[in-house]
């Protein structure tokens, strides 16, 4: 399925904003984890967040989510809804920005009582109260295309990581979101199945899916990537194109990450 499938349809403007945000700001406790974040976002656009560990990338998807509500900052999805993260009914709003949004975990998040089929279609039958007939024949075909047809009746235990976040992705796809978010999907892989599931997410970005991906994959930045973003102590030190920002990085601290990530040892 394509974004331009789901039923909040991606309108094929090229180069359109799709998600705005401004000024985002989250605390936990007297930790200021992000410190006036700004984003943009347009249609079909793959944006990537790199960074050290506890520089708020996952903390920046939790709140494009809705899982976080943040302390100040404005999202606006175009046209359609502008959360001032300021004020009290931003707890509210935020549950627009869920409407909106999907995320596929660094652990995939399956329910682990649950079978492949029942995972996938939990969200568009519980939560967005779809038909379960077509809901399941959705599954159905998003499991065939990411190559897990036969799989639908399996519990997560029975499938490799690989598989399972396969699953994961498909979950976030059934909810027929406007904007994929990928928090590290591949970290927790054994190397040998990283690439399986970075096919998965290269189709679905030239299929024309707008997301953003938490990554430590250069490789997969630099080939997908419209934007890398390169954020470190809650803050964006550098943006811009992957042979900008991978290669020949303006700021020291980019580059000393790049390199670190490039040469562990
Ligand atoms: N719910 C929370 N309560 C308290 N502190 C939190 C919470 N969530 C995140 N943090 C802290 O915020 C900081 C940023 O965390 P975050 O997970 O966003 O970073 P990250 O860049 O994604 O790191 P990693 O690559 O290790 O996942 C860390 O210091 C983390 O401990």
């Amino acid at each position: 399925m394509s974004p331009t499938e789901s039923p909040l349809p991606v309108e094929a403007v090229p180069d359109a904003a799709l998600l705005t945000v401004r000024g985002l700001r989250k605390s936990f406790g007297d930790h200021e984890v992000l410190k006036s974040i700004d984003l943009d976002v347009r249609r079909g656009e793959v944006v990537t967040l790199i960074g050290p560990s506890g520089s708020g990338k996952t903390t920046v998807l939790r709140c494009l989510n809705g899982l976080e509500v943040p302390d100040a900052g404005v999202a606006e999805f175009a046209g359609q809804l502008t959360v001032d993260f300021s004020t009290p009914m931003a707890k509210k709003q935020v549950y627009g920005l869920r409407d909106r949004s999907a995320m596929v975990f660094q652990h995939y998040n399956l329910f682990p009582h649950k079978t492949v089929l029942e995972n996938v279609i939990e969200g568009p039958v519980q939560v967005q109260k779809r038909p379960k007939a077509e809901a399941v024949q959705e599954a159905r075909d998003l499991l065939a295309r990411v190559g897990l047809a036969g799989k639908e009746n399996s519990y997560p235990f029975e499938l490799s990581g690989g598989q399972q976040q396969r699953v994961g992705i498909v979950r976030a796809l059934a909810l027929r979101p406007q904007l994929l978010l990928f928090d590290e999907p591949t970290s927790a892989l054994d190397p040998e199945l990283v690439g399986e599931v970075l096919a998965v997410i290269k189709e679905l970005a030239e299929e024309g899916w707008t997301m953003v991906v938490v990554t430590h994959e250069l490789a997969f930045a630099r080939q997908v990537a419209d934007e890398v973003i390169f954020m470190d102590g809650g803050v964006v030190v550098e943006r811009g194109h992957p042979d900008t920002v991978l290669r020949n990085p303006r700021e020291e601290r980019t580059r000393q990450f790049v390199d670190r990530l490039l040469n562990p040892f």
